[in-house]
């Protein structure tokens, strides 16, 4: 028997136009509507507007359904219960003018979708754009671009300035402050106008020197290659701030890299490559047994973490010193994924990709953790530094707060 659904297959309609329940098929074609037509196929809404062809699921437009019994404006929450939806729901009436589409539901219940609204909601809307607009970069794409660090004075007290940095730091995913008073407190004081700390086991701000306090390469005066840290942790820390509060000796510059740069070279050259990079798990984890210091982390992810609808890469993990034994995958899985790590590490390694900077006293850096790599040369003398990680949730969140996309 044929279902009730089915006698809507291929009902369609345009703007301005209504179909009835029972029309086997109807087309409408109003000459000023070319901007909206809809459809009725058998297991989803077909929608053209706004130049694009949209598809969605009929549970799905039930349950976006934004009325007052269904949807909670003042909170922004559901108040319907999805899980109460016939799955083998349709329409009974469809109605499009200038700017809404309304569906009547068999119960009777009518919902409107803001055609604009639609877009925005779709698979094939959020396709056409990144989730985060990026512009990566090598030494000279970053050098070119002549950013300016924001002035603490102006940083503090003009959302102007936060939001000019916060653009910068969302677009090359690192940041400076100049001219802060080159305490702890300071440091921590500029740190909160961008989010919140997110404390670990090295404490909520940190000020090190090289004395091996902790069971980590960080407190010595050895050169640490490009890498990201926290990589250990299930969910790695999304923004690390440093501010050098001294050094008097030599050496000790540090040294960033643009992960997504690197990754998208990868993809260009080798999907495959890429492939691995994304989908293979990894472990890094961290042992300590020091100074009273005892500490277990382990986090596992992919080396790049990646939307699957787009490829967008939107987190990296890279700290070949905190990686541990690979268990994850067969042998042969295990050889392709070296190869595909060799390449990541190469367009890493290369001169061209690397930015040194100098920190001193007064200048605080901020590196987005999930995106841009962190090193440093080794040094003489006395090198202190201070800083903390940050939420990224709570820095996107500033950044919204201010009008940024985010
Ligand atoms: C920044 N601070 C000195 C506190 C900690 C350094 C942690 C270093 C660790 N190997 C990692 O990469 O996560
Ligand atoms: O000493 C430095 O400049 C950075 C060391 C480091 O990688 C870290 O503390 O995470
Ligand atoms: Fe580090």
């Amino acid at each position: 028997m044929m279902s009730l659904a089915r006698t809507f297959t291929r009902l369609r309609g345009t703007l301005q136009s209504v179909s009835q329940a029972g029309c086997k098929q109807t087309s409408n074609t109003i000459p000023q509507a070319a901007a909206c037509n809809w459809q009725l196929l058998d297991d989803c809404f077909e929608l053209s507007y706004g130049g694009l062809v949209m598809h969605f699921d009929y549970v799905w437009l039930r349950d976006h359904c934004r009325s007052a019994s269904c949807y909670n404006s003042k909170t922004n929450q559901r108040n319907l219960d999805t899980a109460s939806i016939d799955l083998g729901i349709r329409p009974l009436k469809t109605r499009v003018d200038e700017e809404n589409l309304f569906l009547t539901w068999p119960d009777g219940h009518v919902t409107r979708y803001s055609l604009p609204w639609l877009v925005d909601s779709s698979f094939k809307g959020q396709k056409q754009s990144a989730v985060q607009p990026r512009i990566l970069w090598n030494s000279d794409i970053y050098t070119n671009a002549k950013l300016p660090s924001a002035s603490w004075e102006k940083f503090m007290s003009c959302d102007e300035e936060l939001k000019r940095f916060l653009r910068n730091f969302l677009l090359y995913g690192i940041a400076f402050v100049e001219d802060v008073p080159a305490t702890v407190d300071a440091t921590e004081t500029v740190t909160q106008r961008v989010g919140l700390i997110r404390e670990t086991m090295y404490g909520r701000m940190w000020n090190f020197t090289s004395d091996f306090s902790r069971g980590d390469t960080a407190y010595t005066k050895l050169a640490l290659d490009r890498h990201t840290d926290t990589s250990y942790f299930q969910e790695p820390c999304g923004i690390q701030v440093f501010h050098c509060l001294r050094h008097e000796g030599t050496g000790g510059r540090t040294l960033l890299v643009d992960g997504f740069y690197a990754a998208e070279k990868v993809l260009q050259q080798s999907p495959e490559n890429f492939e691995l990079l994304s989908r293979i798990p990894i472990k890094h984890e961290y042992i300590e047994n020091q100074n009273n210091h005892r500490n277990h982390m382990i986090g596992i992810g992919p080396l790049l973490s990646v939307y699957p609808w787009n490829n967008e890469v939107y987190m990296i993990r890279y700290n070949n010193y905190d990686r541990a034994a690979i268990n994850t995958i067969p042998h042969d899985v295990t050889h392709r994924w070296y190869v595909a790590h060799r390449q990541l590490t190469a367009e890493l390694r290369k001169p061209e990709n690397e930015l040194w900077v100098k920190l001193k006293p007064g200048k605080v850096l901020f590196i987005d953790n999930w995106r841009v790599l962190h090193g440093r040369e080794s040094f003489t003398g006395l090198r202190q530094l201070c800083g903390c990680y940050l939420t990224r949730d709570d820095m996107v969140n500033t950044a919204r707060s201010l009008g940024l996309q985010a």
